[in-house]
């Protein structure tokens, strides 16, 4: 491209199809973008051809010596309108003819007459001195003159285009009113114009006029901006001819250094042999990375010898390839030798290695991209969590802020049951809201609460509500956010929390599952401790000890294990109040069903599904709860019902209990048949004990995990929180009546009672290790996994454990045996029943086995005597874990396991 631009014309060319460009296009470009000087230059001299009027019709300028009349020198460059005299020096004069001239030599004819007017402004104005420094270094010299110097002269012109136009305007105007001295004679003076033409001019001249106010307007501008100087200036690119040079020729530097501009050709030994070496042409070799020569010739004895060959351009070379560079070393010299160069003139040989800049960018790619990706995936993991920005956002927080006015609309009427903690947690929301009330009386405020409880019991929940019902902010974080993998995080992101909890006070701050990090520190030692959570938990004591006793933050916190926390977190002065949250009573449940079932539709009357569902699920934490409800409108979804009826809470319940329904699994009849005899052999004694829990259900429909079938019972009087001895043997003998039941009707067993053994013994365990219930007498042994190798009694002991649980075991046995071998023919009724329809109700019992011969509790009776349902009462499995059913509530799940 340089070299292009270089040749006579082309630039000049060049730049007028710029400029040509620009005109055509410029209804096209936005209206704020102004136009070309250039353009508007050569505009502007076509039209001041027409205004003057001077030629007749002929746009051109008149001439009255014709086209020759305008070459330099000839008429010591007055203008023909009659401009006054040069006043240049000799030398000046012949400066602005030689650069007339030059320029002369470049552009097309038709803008001959323009740089003719140049050449008269130049002779009342002097040359301005870029222009004389051009003449001076290369016109006069004959050097001739580089890109970056025609870029340069073509800046400067497009500068003062626009001044030149307007004084020649300006000169026009002067002549039209005759202020400026004419040489013009009466006789040579214009003819009367044609009406027609005068109007055509007069359009001219409007036009001339609007483009003349354009051309000021937009100088003001200019003007304005530089001397605003005080906000910020807005970068505008303007679209002229010298922007365009300039850019094309930054573009061009770029594109060459990244591609070297050098022509070059390819050539074999041979030729090279014969083509220059042979001949004497050769100036120099270059061998490029060990595995390309560079040629370098005497350019003036090829330029001799092939005149038109492309060796003779200055950037022009020739490559060959060579095997190694000892091979090429030694042809060259065979070559030399045979050509009888001596050796002092002969050929230099140079070594380089090269690379590209293409190249080198290419190498460094990989690590620019890795970095490039590290640095984004940080951005983006640290905008995910909590809007950080990049990896030094990592010690910042990552609390969520919850705006009491918009995100957090849970008030105490949402939180059912747990009536003791909500008051309890009352008082906070007092002190948040009229602090004075207790500082008045010298009080000091709370600093924070421990929420602690099994999970889903609404926790968090109680949280959220003191937060919506004293209107403050909530900053809610988990435990486990604090540790990351770098040191020192933890306590920086406490840090943080706290600093911005004091900035909007009054706020509450909740840290869920504090136990991953406030977990007690001399527990952790075993096993090299961990340094960064203890310094995450001393950061937060020293945190909390910080607060003035005005400082309106509350901090709350919540965890499973209260056990395990760090005593130092418990004492007062930092989380002053302890509330445990236990899973809710019937009542409770009945209240979370009432909350969570006013989304529901349903036609059932709510009192008796509220009463129902909540005897249904003891156990259920208000989580488990807010799950079947939504799991029953699912259900009945499915099934495109129009309400929630009792029968899609039932089967929410039992899939939320039990496991989905496992219709995959067939067993064979025989299986079948045995299953079908376990679990009478449950039912009956469920039935006919006075104190086992009251069956509700029984199935022989495979279930959940392992399960093939299931009887399920109800604690007669709700929840319960002690147990007799009567009733743990009651339990026992039932829970063993599935085997005993295939020993009376089979001649084998199976191994599906092994998980009712495991129940067994553990509740006999219990009765004598830790329930006083045996003649080993009132002690208690822990059950410490830790402890197996140790045990914290003696051999005797052990052996009197042994034969006190096998006692207990016997007994429940016979217990059991003795039962069901007097009611073996209603074990057959059962089964054979079971068998058939696979689920048993509680009605079902009472048509094939006539009434429970023992009152049930009244609240039972009231929802599952059969007269109270809407249909017929399949009431399914509560959810607690063996211990749990054991221990607590009485109830009793006892899956055939497959
Ligand atoms: N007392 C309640 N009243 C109404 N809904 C409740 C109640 N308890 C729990 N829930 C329901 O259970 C959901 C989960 O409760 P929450 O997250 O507060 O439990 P959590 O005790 O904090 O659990 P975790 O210990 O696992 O963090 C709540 O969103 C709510 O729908």
């Amino acid at each position: 491209m340089a070299a292009y631009l270089r040749q006579p014309g082309n630039l000049a060319r060049y730049s007028r199809r710029a400029a040509a460009g620009v005109i055509y296009r410029r209804s096209a470009l936005p209206s704020r973008l102004p136009q070309s000087k250039l353009s508007a230059f050569i505009a502007l001299r076509q039209l001041r051809c027409y205004s003057s009027g001077q030629s007749g019709g002929d746009p051109r300028p008149p001439n009255k010596d014709g086209p020759e009349s305008n070459k330099p020198g000839q008429n010591g460059g007055q203008r023909p309108g009659g401009e006054p005299e040069s006043k240049l020096s000799k030398e000046e004069q012949e400066n602005v003819d030689l650069f007339i001239q030059h320029f002369k030599s470049r552009v097309p004819v038709s803008q001959h007459r323009m740089l003719d007017d140049m050449r008269t402004i130049m002779q009342r104005e002097g040359l301005p001195e870029e222009l004389k420094d051009f003449v001076t270094q290369h016109l006069r010299t004959g050097k001739p003159a580089s890109l970056l110097d025609y870029a340069r002269l073509t800046r400067f012109m497009t500068k003062h285009l626009s001044s030149y136009a307007k004084k020649l305007i300006e000169l026009d105007e002067e002549r039209e009113r005759g202020t400026v001295k004419s040489e013009q004679k009466p006789d040579e003076q214009q003819p009367q114009k044609p009406q027609e033409e005068q109007s055509q001019e007069e359009q001219m001249r409007e036009k001339l006029r609007q483009q003349q106010e354009r051309l000021k307007d937009e100088k003001n501008k200019d003007q304005q901006g530089q001397g605003q100087g005080q906000g910020p200036r807005i970068f505008e690119f303007r679209l002229d001819p010298a922007n365009f040079l300039v850019m094309a020729m930054i573009s061009y530097y770029i594109y060459r250094s990244f591609f070297p501009s050098e022509n070059s050709k390819e050539l074999t030994w041979q030729d090279f042999r014969a083509g220059f070496l042979d001949k004497g042409l050769v100036e120099k070799l270059t061998v490029i990375n060990g595995a390309r020569v560079r040629v370098d010739l005497h350019r003036e004895a090829v330029a001799r010898v092939h005149p038109d060959s492309p060796a003779a351009q200055p950037n022009f070379v020739y490559y060959f390839t060579i095997g190694s560079v000892e091979a090429f070393e030694r042809r060259l010299d065979e070559a030399q030798n045979e050509l009888g160069i001596p050796s002092n003139e002969r050929i230099a040989v140079a070594y380089m290695d090269e690379m590209p800049w293409a190249a080198a960018i290419l190498n460094l790619a990989p690590t620019i991209i890795l970095i490039g990706s590290i640095f984004f995936l940080s951005r983006r993991a640290a905008g995910g969590a909590g809007g950080q920005s990049g990896i030094f956002g990592i010690g910042k927080s990552r609390a969520r802020r919850f705006n009491h006015e918009t995100d957090i609309k849970i008030k105490f009427s949402d939180v059912a049951g747990m009536d003791e903690a909500k008051v309890e947690i009352m008082e906070f929301v007092s002190f948040l809201k009229q602090p004075e009330r207790f500082q008045k009386l010298g009080a000091k405020i709370p600093r924070g609460a421990i929420l602690s409880g099994p999970p889903g019991t609404g926790k968090t929940l109680l949280a959220k509500a003191t937060a919506g019902e004293s209107g403050v902010p909530f900053f809610s974080v988990s435990g486990s956010e604090f540790v990351e993998m770098f040191v020192g995080v933890g306590p920086s992101r406490v840090r943080d929390l706290f600093a911005n909890a004091r900035k909007n006070t009054p706020c509450i701050i909740f840290i869920d599952e504090i136990d991953a990090i406030g977990k007690s520190r001399a527990k952790q030692s075993f096993g090299g401790g961990n340094d960064e959570r203890e310094s995450t938990l001393n950061q937060i004591l020293t945190e909390m000890d910080g607060f003035n006793t005005s400082d309106q933050v509350v901090v709350l916190a919540g965890t499973n294990r209260p056990d395990v926390l760090d005593k130092a977190l418990m004492r007062p002065g930092r989380f002053d109040r302890h509330i445990a949250i236990d899973r809710p009573t019937m009542d409770g449940r009945q209240q979370i069903f009432r909350v969570h079932l006013k989304k529901i539709v349903t036609s059932e009357d709510i009192d008796y599904l509220v009463g129902r569902l909540s005897a249904l699920t003891p156990g259920f934490a208000g989580a488990d709860i807010a799950n079947c409800v939504n799991e029953a409108a699912l259900v009945a979804a499915r099934e495109n019902a129009d309400t929630v009826v009792m029968k899609h809470f039932e089967q929410a319940i039992e899939r939320v209990v039990g496991g989905l329904e496992k219709k995959s699994l067939v067993l064979s009849p025989e299986e079948k048949r045995t299953v079908a005899y376990h679990e009478a052999g449950h039912a009956i004694c469920g039935w006919y004990f006075r104190w086992a829990d009251p069956l509700l259900k029984v199935s022989i429909i495979p279930r959940g995990q392992g399960a093939l079938g299931y009887a399920q019972y109800l604690p007669a009087g709700g929840d319960t929180y002690l147990m007799n001895v009567n009733q743990m043997m009651d339990r026992m003998a039932m829970t063993l009546g599935g085997r005993v039941s295939e020993e009376l009707h089979f001649d084998t067993v199976t191994s599906g009672a092994s998980d009712d053994f495991n129940k067994v013994t553990r509740m006999a365990t219990a009765m004598v290790t830790k329930f006083g219930m045996s003649k080993l007498g009132y002690i208690y042994y822990e059950e410490d996994p830790q402890q197996q190798l140790h045990k914290p009694f003696s051999e005797d002991t052990a052996r009197t454990i042994d034969s006190e649980v096998r006692r207990i075991v016997a007994e429940a046995n016979k217990q059991c045996r003795d039962l069901l071998t007097e009611k073996k023919k209603e074990i057959g009724i059962v089964a054979e029943e079971l068998l058939a329809k696979e689920v048993l109700s509680r009605d079902d019992l009472v048509r094939l086995l006539g009434p429970r011969p023992y009152p049930d509790g009244s609240e039972f009776a009231k929802y599952f005597d059969g007269t109270g349902g809407k249909g017929v009462l399949a009431p399914p499995e509560p959810p607690r874990s063996d211990e749990e059913t054991e221990g607590k509530d009485g109830r009793d799940q006892t899956p055939f396991p497959a």
